[in-house]
């Protein structure tokens, strides 16, 4: 007993101060990593909204965006979570009854307002753009035009988001959004990666975006967009073709075709055995063909089908003018259009008509593309009609024109050639969100694309979270060994079989 008591007197390390201590010890890294993993932890997913309104020349579009609340700067956050096709057509053919195309809107607006939480209603930005369609009647008619605004946006501000305005885009501002939306939703523009061009192909108008080492603004400013984003300088080529959208573009065709005036238009761009019988003065409403009017020209005339790929071919290029080029090189009708440098995600009418003739895959050689195409041309209207009986009529009408017009926009127009046609990628959706204009628009709007990449911590929070723990382990069993190393100096136990 005595020697007991002696050993304690030399050693503090006394079973009740041992006990306290590593109780202390534990607490105390439990406390830490608990501490640390609180801090840091991402705040509960809250998230914010926004929604825009792509007014087209055939129809408007609703698009709801959604992304992290603490997050309103990081790449490929914002994701669309939902979309809504407005009934009936484009705003700019309520130009006779604009209230009416405030009306059109209400269906799509009420989803948006029942999918949006309603306590971010009141903070989520509501936008509309217009874009060739309302171009067209603004050139035709600016007062009209106005007076759609005027009951679109007396339309939108009924509802309990914050409505930031109606407005046409430029032509410029629709190309280069279009090519913004592509690079973001790929990463590409965070990553500072090679970007891709964006090919947008619209009723009334078409856009051609990229960016080429061999471009840098001077030749034809008026082609050039600048963004600097996530650190990264951008020269952007972009050009917006109006009345080159295939709607607009079948219609200068087809007046080409008809401007003498005669009582029956042969097409080769439609199938053999279609025939209708049409209005011309339909066929010459609209600035894009208005001055292509025949001078004495019957009330209608027969619409009939030839379905002939190559003089299809013919008929389209006769609306393209290659004849004149102020610059180094152009595109056509003397527009600017530097060397092209791919890739590029070819979106919108340009999936829509390539989709449905099995033509997405441009691994496929061209001339293959153009055989698959001229059969398809040669078909009989009724065939086509037996074979796709759920397809509106309308577009399946047009699905030979169309075809046929792409593969001229790409290589006569655009001078894509065999080898880089495989360059171009036929896309609906990046992700889960539309390849189009809107998003890229929104995210210039909001300035969620940083011009400096914004500084992020060296490690994810799980690799934090994980290092901090196996430090925290590491100290606990150092601590461990550090009380066994002292088990020499510790007091006997004082349950020892007692020794009578
Ligand atoms: O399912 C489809 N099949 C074929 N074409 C389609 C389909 N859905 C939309 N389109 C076409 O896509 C084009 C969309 O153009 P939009 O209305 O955006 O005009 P804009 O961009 O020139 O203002 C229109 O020509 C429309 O007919
Ligand atoms: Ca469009």
């Amino acid at each position: 007993m005595s020697a007991q008591r002696e050993m304690k007197e030399k050693n503090p390390w006394q079973t009740p101060v041992m006990i306290i201590i590593t109780v202390i010890g534990v607490i105390a890294i439990v406390a830490l990593v608990t501490v640390a993993v609180l801090q840091n932890r991402p705040l509960l997913q809250k998230y914010k909204y926004g929604i825009v309104l792509d007014a087209g020349s055939s129809h408007t579009a609703l698009y709801i965006y959604e992304w992290p609340a603490e997050k309103d700067n990081n790449t490929g956050r914002v994701e669309q979570t939902h979309s809504c096709k407005v009934k009936g057509p484009g705003i700019s053919s309520y130009a006779s009854a604009p209230l009416e195309a405030g009306e059109s809107l209400r269906a799509c607006m009420q989803e948006a307002e029942k999918l949006v939480p309603g306590k971010r209603h009141h903070e989520t930005p509501l936008y509309l753009g217009a874009t060739a369609g309302m171009r067209l009647l603004n050139i035709e008619n600016s007062s009209a035009s106005d007076k759609v605004f005027q009951a679109v946006g007396d339309a939108l501000q009924k509802f309990p988001f914050s409505y930031q305005g109606a407005r046409i885009l430029s032509g410029q501002e629709e190309g280069a959004f279009g090519w913004v939306t592509v690079n973001y939703l790929d990463d590409r523009l965070k990553q500072g990666l090679e970007t891709t061009g964006a090919l947008d192909l619209g009723g009334a108008s078409t856009q051609i975006s990229f960016v080429s080492n061999n471009y840098d603004g001077s030749e034809s400013p008026r082609n050039s967009v600048t963004f600097r984003l996530y650190g990264n300088d951008y020269n952007l080529y972009t050009h917006s073709f109006l009345c080159y959208g295939k709607d607009q573009a079948l219609k200068m065709t087809l007046a080409q075709m008809a401007k003498e005036g005669p009582a029956t238009v042969f097409d080769p761009c439609f199938h053999p055995g279609y025939t209708a019988t049409k209005n011309y003065s339909i066929l010459y409403d609209g600035p894009c063909v208005s001055d292509r009017k025949p001078q004495a020209a019957l009330a209608t005339f027969t619409h009939t089908g030839k379905g002939n790929f190559l003089q299809c071919q013919e008929a389209v290029k006769s609306v393209f003018n290659f004849t004149y080029c102020k610059y180094s090189r152009c595109s056509f009708n003397g527009v600017f259009q530097p060397l092209l440098q791919g890739p590029f995600g070819a979106f919108s009418a340009y999936y829509f008509v390539m989709n449905f003739l099995n033509l997405t895959d441009t691994s496929i050689p061209l001339e293959t593309v153009k055989d698959s195409l001229k059969r398809y041309c040669a078909t009989p209207w009724n065939q086509i009609m037996l074979l796709h009986p759920d397809v509106k009529l309308k577009y399946l009408a047009e699905y030979c024109f169309s075809g046929t017009y792409i593969l001229t926009l790409l290589t006569e127009g655009y001078n894509f050639t065999s080898k880089s046609y495989s360059d171009i990628k036929f896309i609906k959706k990046i992700k889960s969100s539309d390849a189009g204009w809107t998003l890229g628009y929104m995210l210039n709007l909001t300035n969620m694309i940083p011009a400096e990449n914004p500084d992020s911590p060296p490690l994810p929070h799980v690799g934090y979270v994980s290092i901090l723990s196996v430090i925290a382990v590491l100290l606990f069993i150092l601590f461990i060994l550090f009380i066994l190393s002292l088990r020499p100096l510790w007091p006997r136990c004082s349950k020892q079989p007692q020794i009578v």
